[in-house]
């Protein structure tokens, strides 16, 4: 079984009514899932809940803690309904998308939920629809009516998504929906936030805060995740890293929005610049698209996966493929391997830097210092013991073949780790002494066949011991 296989690479999946009972979910954790993604653009908010307590019942049962990530809907822009739930558009033909209209749309007009969008647009451009199926060409605004013609039709139904090529269109981040979510994924702790749409560094700033109100009963506050999927916030990338925990490299959105071809090297890049900056990053959407259907995947998205984890991603995530698809669970068995696969292949010599990096703290030097020792010495594992999980985010960004081990007391901390590469959390009892904390270090590493005698480990804790922050230490250690 892939469980077995080793792997860095972390496994997104997205829940839906194909991965909706508790025996598969705990099969689907056991296989490889790291994390679990609620996405709030479907179901009601009783249904995430429910599944959140699934989440946490299944991944007890697989023995396994997984991270709970809340992808909120954002403020995608739709179109309203249709009298017969959808209509066929005709390549040449006139259509309009009209604000003002209260009544279910047809096949020459239909209303927005947008009242915005007559503002946004001018004469020329181009809005597609449904991820990009269908294109319309602006021709007229006439108050709240754009009157548009149709470049490429098919078939349009109800709620489905409007994009303009190049970006721009001004909806704000954060919907009145999104913050009831807010309250709804922090009833369950999610671990990870995900905003759609974010255009600024100050839309994640707005988000955080939020979450954290709608934690602080709880004491909680979750990862908050960028979703890049809009043209414009490609240009603003470092501050909104700067902003958040992390990134998702939202491909379905951000195809649209900077055409398809420029998506492979953004894709590149933004791994590359999360990584830099200590943030984590998803790569998302499509990724083993045929397995929705089929039970093997083509050769290309075998391709995809294994050259996201060749880019350095975090992680890689699963949409319809688990949430609606006829096969999740081979689905998850597939990437798991393709990750090994691709992980094994890798050849880490150029990311071996860490030795010459200027650092100015000393729990940044410590976490560096054991990767640089490790790899030298051919250490078997590297074991942070570490409260927020700060000192193995620093040393999962750092490409190396050792397996860090992260022990902490918090199971929040255990779980926000799951997402990052090469990590394995475990939880630990806290201990205010440091020779016994290091001593049961020692006998859970053993006692899960992670060393054995005569290994070499190096491990990094900080004194005082059971405070939070400033790790100062590093141990080399031969087993017993
Ligand atoms: N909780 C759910 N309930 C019902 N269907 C779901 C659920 N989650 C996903 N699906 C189905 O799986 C498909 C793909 O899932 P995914 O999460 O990528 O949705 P999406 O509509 O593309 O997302 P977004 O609105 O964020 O762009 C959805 O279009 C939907 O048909
Ligand atoms: C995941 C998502 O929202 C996208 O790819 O657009
Ligand atoms: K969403
Ligand atoms: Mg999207």
């Amino acid at each position: 079984m892939s469980a077995h296989i080793r792997r860095a690479t972390k496994i997104v999946a997205t829940l839906g009514p194909a991965s909706g009972n508790l025996s598969l979910l705990e099969k689907m954790i056991a296989t490889g899932v790291n994390v679990v993604r609620l996405n709030f653009s479907h179901g009601q908010a009783r249904e995430h809940q429910e599944r959140a307590a699934m989440v946490r019942e299944a991944s007890t049962r697989a023995g396994r803690e997984v991270a709970i990530m809340a992808d909120l809907q954002g403020p995608k822009i739709r179109v309203g309904t249709f009298e017969q739930g959808k209509v066929l558009l005709r390549e040449g033909q006139d259509f309009t998308l009209d604000a003002a209209r209260q009544t279910p749309g047809d096949v020459t007009a239909v209303g927005l939920d947008y009242k915005e969008l007559p503002h946004d647009v001018r004469r020329g451009d181009v809005l597609l629809l449904n991820d990009g199926l269908i294109v319309l060409r602006v021709e007229d605004i006439e108050g709240d009516a754009v009157h548009t013609s149709v470049v490429i039709g098919g078939e349009l139904s109800d709620h489905k998504g409007i994009n303009r090529q190049g970006g721009g269109l001004s909806a704000p981040a954060l919907t009145a929906k999104d913050m009831e979510d807010i309250r709804t994924a922090m009833s369950f702790q999610a671990d990870y936030v995900a905003v759609s749409f974010p255009k600024n560094a100050t839309d994640m700033e707005m988000a955080r805060q939020l979450c954290n109100v709608a934690g602080a009963q709880w004491r909680h506050k979750p990862g908050m995740i960028a979703k890049i999927e809009r043209a414009e916030a490609v240009p603003r990338l470092q501050e909104i890293l700067q902003a958040s925990d992390g990134i998702m490299v939202a491909r379905g959105d951000l195809a649209v929005e900077v055409g398809n071809a420029t998506v492979p090297a953004l894709q590149k890049k933004m791994i590359r610049a999360a990584r830099g900056m200590d943030k984590v990053v998803i790569t998302a959407t499509q990724m083993m698209e045929s397995m929705i259907t089929n039970p093997v995947p083509t050769r290309a998205e075998v391709s995809d996966v294994a050259n996201a984890v060749l880019d350095g991603t975090d992680a890689v995530m699963l949409s319809a493929e688990t949430a609606a698809g006829k096969y999740p669970l081979e689905t998850v068995e597939q990437v798991a391997r393709i990750c090994a696969a691709a992980e094994a292949a890798e050849d880490l010599e150029h990311d071996a830097d860490f030795g010459v990096q200027a650092l100015g703290r000393v729990d940044q030097s410590i976490a560096m210092g054991a990767l640089f020792t490790a790899q030298h010495l051919g250490a078997k594992a590297i074991v942070a013991m570490t409260d927020s999980g700060s000192t193995a985010l620093w040393m999962s960004r750092k490409r190396v073949h050792i397996p860090i081990y992260a022990l902490t007391p918090k199971i929040s901390t255990q779980r926000r780790m799951a997402i990052y590469r090469n990590v394995r959390p475990l939880l630990m009892d806290t201990s205010a002494d440091r020779d016994t904390a290091l001593a049961q270090a020692e006998v859970q590493l053993k006692e899960r066949n992670i060393v054995r005698s005569g290994d070499l480990y190096a491990i990094t804790c900080g004194e005082p011991m059971g405070q939070p922050g400033g790790t100062n230490m590093l141990k080399i250690c031969k087993v017993r």
